[in-house]
C-alpha cells in the first residue's frame, strides 16, 4: 500500500469491549502495537493524522459500519483490512471480500486463528483492488451455522469474485448446486444466466448436443438450430452436476472447449467462441475415478482449481434446527399452510437423526410435517420413527446393487431386484405373523392368493 503510516500498528475497530480487549490483548502478547476504537468515527478522526498497518474491523456496530469504513480505507490506499463478524452468510463475507477486506474472521474465532491472520495480512499484504464492485446484497437461501459452513461461505466469499472455475463436492443433498447459485449470485456474472445440467441425467448420446446445441439436420430429429447449454450460459456460470458420469468421449470434448474458449455446435461449421464459467459437482471421489482410469486427469485439473467441499448433515449437525425451522416456515408460507413449529423436544430428535439423503432429505421431511403433522407444534412422536432413515440406507443399498450390476453388464437385473424384493418381503411379513398367511397377505396389503403364488415362484427359484 502506498502511505506508510507515522504510528505503525494494528487498529481494532469494535464497539464489543470484550472482543476489543482480548484480541488487543493476544496481539500485544505477539509483540504487536495495537489501538483500539469503538466506533468508525474515532477511526476517522484518527485517520487525519495516522494511518494504521492493518485495521481489523466488526462489520456491524453502532453509527457508521465496518463495511464503509473498509471501502473509506481502500479508496485512499490504506490497508489492509481483517474484517471479522459474527455474521457468517455468504452474503456479508463476500461483501466484505468485493469491498477489499484480505481475510474474514467469524466471531467467535479462536485467537490463534486471528493471530495468525494477522501475521499473514501483514507479511503479503495481498490487494483486492481488481475485484468488482456490486452494490446490492442478493440474498442466499444457504444457510448453516456449524463451523464446517462458517468455512464454506468464507470460500465462497473468497473466490466467488474471481473467474476460477470450482468443483464442489459432497453427497447428494447436501447443498451443491446451492453453492453453485451463490458464487454466481456473488460474481460479476450475476445479471447474466446461470445454466444448470445434471450430466448423468441426460443419455450419452444426447449430452454433446445438450452442452454445445446443434444445427438443423444434424441427426435425425433435429429439424431446427438449437443453442446449447454454454451459448445460453454466455457471460455467466455453466453448473455442471454430477461431472464424475460424464463419458470419457464427452470429457475429451469438454476439455478441449475449456482449454481453446471456443466450440462448434453439433453438425456446425461456425466456431463459437465462449465466456462461461464453469461449476462443477460430484458426489463421487473423482480422483479415484482418475486413478480408475474413468476420468480424464487434465480435465479433473481444469475443473478442480478451487475444492469446496460441504460436509454431510450428519457432520454439521448443530445447523438442522435452523434448516428445519427455516424449512417449516418456508413449506407453509409456499402451500399457504397456518405456520407450525418444532417442540423443544422435537428438535432435539431430530438433530439426533442421521440423514442419508441429507439436507433434501431433511427439506423432505420438514415437508412432509408441514402438511400432516396434526397440531400446530410438531411434537417428537410426529416425527414417527426413524424407518424414514432406514429406507433411505435400503434405497442407497439397491442403488450401489444395481451400479455393480449394471456396469458388470449383468441381464436381467429388473426381474432379479424384483424377485429379491418379493421374497424378502414375503419372508419378513410371515415371520411377523408367525406363517400365518392371511396375516402376512393382510400385513403386506397384498391378496392371499397373490401372496401364495409369490411365495411359490420364490421358492422355485431358490432351488439351487
Ligand atoms: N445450507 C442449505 N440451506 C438451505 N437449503 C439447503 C441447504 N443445503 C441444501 N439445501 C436445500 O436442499 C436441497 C438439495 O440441495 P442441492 O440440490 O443444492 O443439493 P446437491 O448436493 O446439489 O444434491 P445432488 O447431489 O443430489 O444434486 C435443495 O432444495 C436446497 O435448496
Amino acid at each position: 500500500m502506498a502511505k506508510h503510516s507515522d504510528t505503525p500498528g494494528i487498529w481494532i475497530v469494535d464497539d464489543d469491549r470484550g472482543v476489543r480487549f482480548v484480541l488487543a490483548e493476544a496481539l500485544r502478547d505477539a509483540g504487536l502495537a495495537v489501538r483500539e476504537f469503538g466506533d468508525a468515527a474515532s477511526v476517522r478522526d484518527a485517520l487525519r493524522d495516522a494511518t494504521p498497518a492493518l485495521l481489523v474491523t466488526d462489520v456491524r456496530m453502532p453509527g457508521e459500519g465496518g463495511l464503509a469504513l473498509l471501502e473509506e480505507l481502500r479508496a485512499r490506499q490504506i490497508g489492509p483490512v481483517i474484517v471479522m463478524s459474527a455474521y457468517t452468510d455468504v452474503a456479508t463475507t463476500a461483501a466484505a471480500y468485493r469491498a477489499g477486506a484480505v481475510d474474514y474472521l467469524a466471531k467467535p474465532f479462536d485467537l490463534d486463528q486471528a493471530l495468525a491472520a494477522v501475521q499473514r495480512a501483514l507479511a503479503d499484504v495481498p490487494h483486492a483492488d481488481a475485484t468488482p464492485q456490486i452494490a446490492s446484497e442478493p440474498s442466499h437461501a444457504l444457510l448453516g451455522e456449524s463451523a464446517p459452513m462458517r468455512q464454506v461461505f468464507r470460500l465462497i466469499g473468497r473466490v466467488a469474485a474471481s473467474d476460477l472455475n470450482v468443483l464442489v463436492t459432497g453427497e447428494t443433498g447436501t447443498g451443491k448446486e446451492l453453492v453453485a447459485r451463490a458464487l454466481h449470485e456473488e460474481s460479476a456474472r450475476r445479471g447474466k444466466a446461470f445454466v444448470a445440467l445434471n450430466t448423468a441425467a441426460i443419455p450419452s448420446e444426447l449430452l454433446e448436443s445438450e452442452l454445445f446445441g446443434h444445427e438443423a439436420g444434424a441427426f435425425t430429429g433435429a429439424t431446427r438450430r438449437v443453442a446449447g447449454r454454454f451459448e445460453q450460459a454466455e457471460g455467466g456460470t455453466l453448473f455442471l452436476d454430477e461431472i464424475g458420469d460424464m463419458p470419457l468421449i464427452l470429457q475429451t470434448r469438454l476439455l478441449r472447449v475449456l482449454a481453446e474458449g471456443e466450440f462448434y455446435r453439433v453438425g456446425g461449421r461456425e466456431l463459437i467462441r465462449c465466456n462461461v464459467r464453469i461449476i462443477a459437482a460430484t458426489h463421487q471421489d473423482l480422483d479415484a475415478r482418475v486413478a480408475a482410469g474413468q476420468f480424464r486427469a487434465d480435465l479433473k485439473h481444469r475443473l478442480d482449481v478451487v475444492r469446496i467441499e460441504l460436509p454431510p448433515l450428519r457432520e454439521r449437525r448443530s445447523d438442522i434446527p435452523l434448516l428445519a425451522q427455516h424449512f417449516l416456515v418456508s413449506v407453509a408460507q409456499e402451500l399457504k399452510l397456518p405456520p407450525k413449529r418444532f417442540s423443544k423436544a422435537a428438535l432435539k430428535a431430530i438433530s439426533q437423526r442421521d440423514f442419508p439423503g441429507n439436507v433434501r432429505e431433511l427439506e423432505n421431511l420438514c415437508r412432509r410435517l408441514a402438511v400432516i403433522a396434526s397440531g400446530n407444534e410438531i411434537l417428537p412422536a410426529d416425527l414417527g420413527t426413524s424407518s424414514e432413515t432406514q429406507r433411505g440406507d435400503w434405497t442407497d443399498a439397491l442403488r450401489d446393487w444395481a451400479d455393480r450390476a449394471l456396469s458388470d453388464g449383468e441381464a436381467d437385473i429388473h426381474t432379479r431386484a424384483r424377485e429379491s424384493l418379493d421374497r424378502v418381503l414375503l419372508e419378513a411379513a410371515l415371520a411377523a405373523n408367525e406363517g400365518h398367511r392371511q396375516h402376512a397377505a393382510t400385513a403386506l396389503g397384498v391378496g392371499r392368493n397373490t401372496l401364495t403364488r409369490k411365495l411359490g415362484a420364490s421358492r422355485t427359484r431358490r432351488k439351487p
